[in-house]
């Protein structure tokens, strides 16, 4: 799929702006603003991931069904981006503050440690206890009690790694207290492959969670203790109305459809918090960007090799309808600018070598279309065959990032004639961590 809209920059004061520039200093800064068509494609640039903790608008409807691609006038006041002080030094995904209740109590004595070891990343969510006061007023209008009766709170803590050496040493780090019967909670291929390691190193014991069953644990949790966990995507819309969150009544978020998108993507049916189904994969997923992104263009790792992506134009490398036809294929309602063939500007057979070099950053962008493109039509081939109207996808490949959210909801929105609509998560990459921090027995509620 192509995209028709290129962007050009005007000047805006700081109140305007878009919350993905928040890095941009002071008084006037340069925005992105759609105009139809101009040569280069410039995206947004890679957006902060802690934005999104407090800056979605708010969406009302009263079915909390469906309205695709709405922009709706009726938002509530917005709290100010009130995190606490540690959450602004370190933290890139906004805590979690765990109701007052029975069920959490312990975690004001005990701490909760929870590893997701995927292919690629390993994530960690944690528990720790604050008396400091948290903007509960971000929450939403959620009316549960949060502080207990000494105004302590326990809050949910996530963190990312690449390696399993520094996972360890933050876990010493952080849990100095642990004892041999304490448990550290795991899911992921790596609670399998590195369990041993991980008890010898901690001393403590492992429980193991079903990748999948942890998955959709969290979501439901997620989904079920945030009111604004989950967003729409609106990449033609400015400001703080590209992203926008519909509080929705518990009983409506079933039935759904989630992609988890990390090294490689599983896609599940969920019809209630205890009944879901793995009905399909696929291995191009994350990996595959990140893998064909290094062999094909100098980034050193996935920071760069996205914002690389956010420079490039893929019309360079990919070829579109109008290579072929020289205009649109109006008989199949093929537009111009749509991709025929992803990298097929770049075949170099019987050329000289080098004649052809294309820009890195054309490369990765057409690869994170690619990439994002077949995901979005996937995911809205499964969401058609089991009939579901919204689809949340979820892993760490998203990132929050606007071409990959912008190519998938177009897919959805595209191909599905606005019938399904394509949500993210603010806690995208922790699922299954969240879920397996949440399971008690290693079996979950049954
Ligand atoms: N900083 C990063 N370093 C590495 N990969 C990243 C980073 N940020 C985002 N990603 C993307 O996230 C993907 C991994 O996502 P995630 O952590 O959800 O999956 P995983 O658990 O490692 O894999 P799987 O679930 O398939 O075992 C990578 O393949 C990459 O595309
Ligand atoms: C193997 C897992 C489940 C590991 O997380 C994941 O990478 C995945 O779902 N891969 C796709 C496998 C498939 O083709 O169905």
């Amino acid at each position: 799929m192509g995209h028709t809209s290129v962007l050009s920059t005007r000047r805006i004061s700081p109140r305007g702006s878009p919350p993905n520039l928040r890095r941009t200093p002071p008084k006037f800064r340069k925005v992105l603003v759609l105009k139809e068509k101009r040569p280069a494609e410039i995206e947004d640039p890679v957006m902060d991931e802690l934005l999104l903790s407090s800056k979605l608008k708010r969406v009302d409807s009263a079915t909390g069904c469906v309205s695709p691609r709405v922009a709706s006038s009726d938002a509530l006041p917005i709290p100010a981006p009130t995190t606490p002080r540690q959450a602004q030094k370190a933290p890139k995904t906004p805590y979690v503050i765990l109701p007052a209740c029975d069920a959490f109590e312990k975690f004001r004595s005990i701490r909760r440690v929870s590893v997701d070891i995927g292919g690629t990343l390993i994530k960690v969510v944690y528990s720790s206890v604050t008396d400091e006061e948290l903007p509960e007023e971000s929450l939403n209008g959620n009316t549960r009690k949060y502080a207990y009766e000494d105004g302590k709170r326990v809050l949910v803590n996530f963190k990312k790694f690449t390696d399993l050496d520094r996972l360890i040493n933050f876990l010493k780090e952080i849990w100095t207290d642990r004892k041999s019967g304490d448990t550290i909670h795991c899911t992921g291929g790596g609670s399998y492959k590195y369990s041993e390691i991980i008890m010898k190193e901690l001393g403590v014991r492992l429980q193991r969670t079903d990748e999948m069953r942890s998955l959709i644990f969290g979501v439901n949790f997620l989904l079920s203790t945030n009111v604004d966990e989950s967003f729409t995507y609106h990449h033609d819309a400015v400001g703080r109305n590209k992203f926008q969150y519909r509080p929705i009544a518990a009983d409506l978020i079933y039935p759904f459809l989630l992609v988890n998108i990390g090294t490689g993507i599983s896609i599940l049916k969920v019809d209630s918090p205890t009944s879901y189904e793995r009905v399909g994969g696929s291995s191009m997923g994350g990996g595959t960007f990140m893998g064909l992104g290094s062999m094909l263009t100098p980034a050193q790792n996935f920071d760069e090799l996205l914002e690389m992506a956010n420079r490039g134009d893929h019309r360079n490398v990919d070829k579109l309808v109008c290579d072929i036809y020289g205009g649109a294929y109006d008989e199949l309602g093929l537009k111009a600018d749509l991709i025929a063939g992803s990298m097929a500007k770049c075949n170099r057979f019987g050329e000289l070598p080098k004649k052809q070099a294309h820009k890195p950053e054309d490369i990765a962008k057409s690869l994170l279309l690619m990439v994002s493109n077949n995901i979005g039509q996937m995911a809205y081939l499964y969401g058609t065959r089991y009939n579901l109207k919204r689809i949340y996808f979820g892993g760490y490949f998203i990132r929050q990032d606007p071409i990959t959210m912008r190519t998938l909801s177009f897919a959805i929105n595209y191909w599905s004639k606005g019938e399904i609509e394509a949500l993210y998560l603010k806690h995208e990459g922790y699922l299954g961590a969240m879920g397996s921090f949440l399971d008690e027995d290693g079996k979950l509620d049954d």
